[in-house]
């Protein structure tokens, strides 16, 4: 029994539609498909869940949102009419929005019902295309499949208790469509998760029913040791264990959602990371063993957007608490940190830039200042961390003194060094105008000169 899900942009349109329908038909293992809601057709198009996202604001504003509102439901009137269905599930999503519109509800819940309403309908056009050609096939509601959820807007996680439900949805005959992105809490209430979180409801199915394999059908025919838009036709991952794939997937691997493998991982399910448009090609294998140790790295992730937070007190070394204190005002505004190297008198907090308005980075400073006692503090925007990832890293001896070479050759200075416990990572922090140039040469070093040193 396999969960197949289909992301955005598998689902993009009739055509693309048509292709998964193939592929559920060809192999009758494919009992659940995961849906997402249709994402770009070309560069510069709009994902549906972005249009929903500006309908809503526009909303919000009080301008004017038919010609957002025509846009949407318009994308899934063109896919029922290229598939020969009728547009009654189209027309009722209209209906629907406006509806939500005119109820008194929350800026959070009207965004988070919005948002599903992407995944919802597509789900809905998708299980009546089936139907249509002869397959036994059921559209269910996450509701009705059992994802209770946390009770967090836009950032929900699923309950342990939602899986005996689940598990129950192994009963239902034919194929079982169920839209991704969302969860009811217990009280009933429509919850999102993060972004991308379709492949999270995917993991959740694949570990409700006990499936022996998640395939996750995306735009490209593997995982790719590094992003492909750094560096040109990169080598192809075969496999990947779920710790290397999460390390890689959360520092910026963005073809598979890194909450996504936590389900699955619990209960030892295997996933694959198939392309829709070659499903016949083997794809990346994601399992809990790691089965070839012969390459130290096996994935270098990048990803800008961050801010690192310096500060020197001499004597740091022997003030209890102070690292303790210094997190302690960034919770209390609100800001997560990613890491934190620290010296004897010296402490670096990376944190990500987005979460800094003006008025919050002025404030916290000052506060570290006041309340720390600092002698040096200072901010530096503009930073890009990259991650060099593989289980086999922690049995080899210089795989930093490589790095360190490569960035070098690349004449970018690194900001900050920092290795994982479980040496399982290894992550640099450098200028993000010099990102692609050290990525590239990162990749020779590691996957063209020597590939399996
Ligand atoms: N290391 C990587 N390997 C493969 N794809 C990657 C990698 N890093 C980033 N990507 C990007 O992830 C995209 C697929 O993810 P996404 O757009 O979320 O797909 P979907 O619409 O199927 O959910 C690819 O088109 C590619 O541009
Ligand atoms: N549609 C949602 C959820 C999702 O998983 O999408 P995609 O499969 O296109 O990454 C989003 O855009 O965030």
């Amino acid at each position: 029994m396999k969960v197949s899900k289909f992301g955005g942009s598998s689902v993009a349109n009739a055509e693309m539609l048509k292709k998964v329908a193939n592929i559920i038909q060809a192999d009758e293992e494919r009992k659940f498909v995961v849906v997402s809601a249709p994402g770009k057709r070309f560069d510069g198009d709009h994902k549906v869940t972005d249009l929903f996202i500006e309908l809503l604001n526009q909303f919000t504003a009080g301008v004017d949102y038919q010609e957002t509102l025509t846009q949407v439901t318009d994308r899934f009137r063109m896919i029922t009419q290229d598939l020969s269905l009728s547009n009654e599930i189209p027309d009722h999503l209209e209906k629907k929005i406006v509806e939500l519109f005119s109820l008194k509800k929350s800026h959070e819940q009207l965004i988070d019902e919005l948002k599903s309403f992407g995944e919802d309908t597509l789900a809905r056009i998708f299980s009546d295309y089936l139907t249509m050609l002869g397959i036994k096939s059921t559209y269910k509601n996450p509701k009705e499949a059992g994802i209770i959820v946390s009770d967090d807007y836009g950032n929900a996680t699923i309950l342990n208790e939602a899986y005996e439900k689940l598990y129950e949805l192994r009963n239902q005959e034919g194929v079982v469509v169920i839209p991704g992105f969302f969860g009811y809490t217990k009280t009933g209430e429509l919850r999102t998760f993060p972004r991308g979180g379709s492949d999270i409801t995917g993991s959740i199915i694949a570990a409700g029913v006990e499936a022996d394999l998640y395939e996750n059908f995306t735009d490209v025919s593997s995982v790719y040791c590094v992003n492909p838009k750094l560096v040109h036709e990169p080598k192809e991952i075969t496999m990947l264990t779920y710790k290397e794939m999460r390390e890689l997937s959360y520092s910026g691997f963005s073809v598979f959602h890194d909450e996504a493998l936590i389900p699955a991982f619990k209960k030892k399910i295997p996933v694959v990371v198939k392309n829709t448009h070659q499903p016949d090609c083997p794809g990346t294998m994601i399992k809990a063993e790691k089965e070839d140790f012969s390459k130290p790295v096996v994935g270098i992730a990048s990803d800008e957007g961050f801010s690192s937070i310096y500060v020197r007190k001499y004597l740091m070394n022997r003030e209890l608490g102070f690292g303790l204190r210094l997190l302690k005002i960034l919770v209390d505004e609100n800001i997560s940190f990613e890491h934190a190297p620290s010296g004897i008198d010296d402490m670096s907090v990376i944190v990500r830039t987005h979460q800094l308005t003006q008025e919050k980075e002025e404030k916290v400073l000052k506060r570290i200042q006041e309340e720390l006692h600092v002698d040096t503090i200072s901010i530096q925007h503009n930073l890009a961390m990259i991650m060099l990832v593989g289980e086999g890293m922690s049995q080899r001896i210089n795989v930093a003194a490589k790095a360190t070479k490569a960035i070098a050759e690349a004449t970018t200075n690194i900001e900050m060094i920092n290795q994982g416990s479980s040496e399982v990572s290894m992550m640099f922090g450098i200028e993000s105008d010099k990102l692609q140039q050290t990525v590239q040469s990162l990749y020779r070093e590691f996957f063209e000169h020597s590939p399996s040193s």
